[in-house]
């Protein structure tokens, strides 16, 4: 099971987001001397499977994000299925609610020491005041995120994942013991996107995460290497 980031290559996640396996592995050999882990998301999962994962975990550890949500019983044979393969963190859905997280961790931990850390997704990064109003949440993603925070932990997840405008907040309320692992990271310059709460790598850290988790700025750059390494070294290790 891997823990908070100790090693030179920073605390960097790189978000391989490709329907192509050879494009994934020819990036993450590109990445994997800055990175200490890759991301295994969606779009290449459901277009390459879980051999993708053993190819991946040949350049680095493997963060499978699947961001899980259904009923316990489901999501519980999901992590059951999907903890033999290797990877070091997996997502679920926070908005699955407490017994679905309590049910992934029971099927995780028989899976044996080795099994993933479980991460739950509070608000997803693309999603503002308003997206969040449009399915019936008010008072804004401050407040929601640290409500299901809360109740993640308590259900038994091990981390979180979160926008970087909220880290702050989470460590006020919860302290260091959840892992906390952030997308919406936009280097200076960098463009958002479908992104709505970022910040940039330095200002993310320095707040508390954990593990920044970047995509676009370094899979589009014209050197993903050199793209990597920077942010990188722009944190201090
Ligand atoms: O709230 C969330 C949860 C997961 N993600 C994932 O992170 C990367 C971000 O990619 P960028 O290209 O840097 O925007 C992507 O794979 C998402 O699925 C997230 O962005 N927000």
């Amino acid at each position: 099971m891997l823990h908070r980031p100790t090693g030179p290559k920073g605390r960097l996640i790189v978000a391989l987001d490709t329907p192509r396996l050879d494009q994934a592995e020819a990036l993450a050999g590109q990445v994997a001397p800055s990175a200490g882990l890759v991301k295994l998301g969606l779009e290449l999962f459901c277009a390459a499977g879980p051999p993708a994962l053993a190819r991946l975990a040949a350049h680095a550890p493997v963060f499978l994000d699947l961001k899980l949500h259904d009923i316990p019983n489901t999501v519980a044979g999901a992590v059951g299925s999907l903890a033999p393969l290797g990877a070091s963190m997996l997502t679920l859905h926070a908005g699955g609610g407490p017994a679905m997280i309590t049910a992934a961790r029971k099927a995780a931990e028989a899976a044996g020491p080795a099994r993933p850390i479980l991460l739950a997704v509070t608000v997803l990064t693309s999603m503002d005041a308003e997206q969040l109003g449009a399915v019936g949440v008010a008072g804004g993603p401050a407040q929601q995120v640290l409500r299901l925070a809360r109740m993640a932990m308590a259900a038994g997840a091990d981390g979180l994942v979160c926008s970087p405008r909220e880290v702050s907040l989470i460590r006020d309320a919860l302290g260091e013991a959840p892992m906390l692992v952030v997308p919406g990271i936009r280097p200076v310059g960098s463009a958002a996107g479908d992104q709505a709460r970022i910040a940039t790598p330095e200002d993310a850290v320095a707040a508390g995460a954990d593990w920044i988790v970047v995509g676009r700025p370094i899979t589009e750059a014209a050197s993903p290497a050199a793209a990597a390494a920077a942010i990188t070294a722009s944190l201090g290790r």
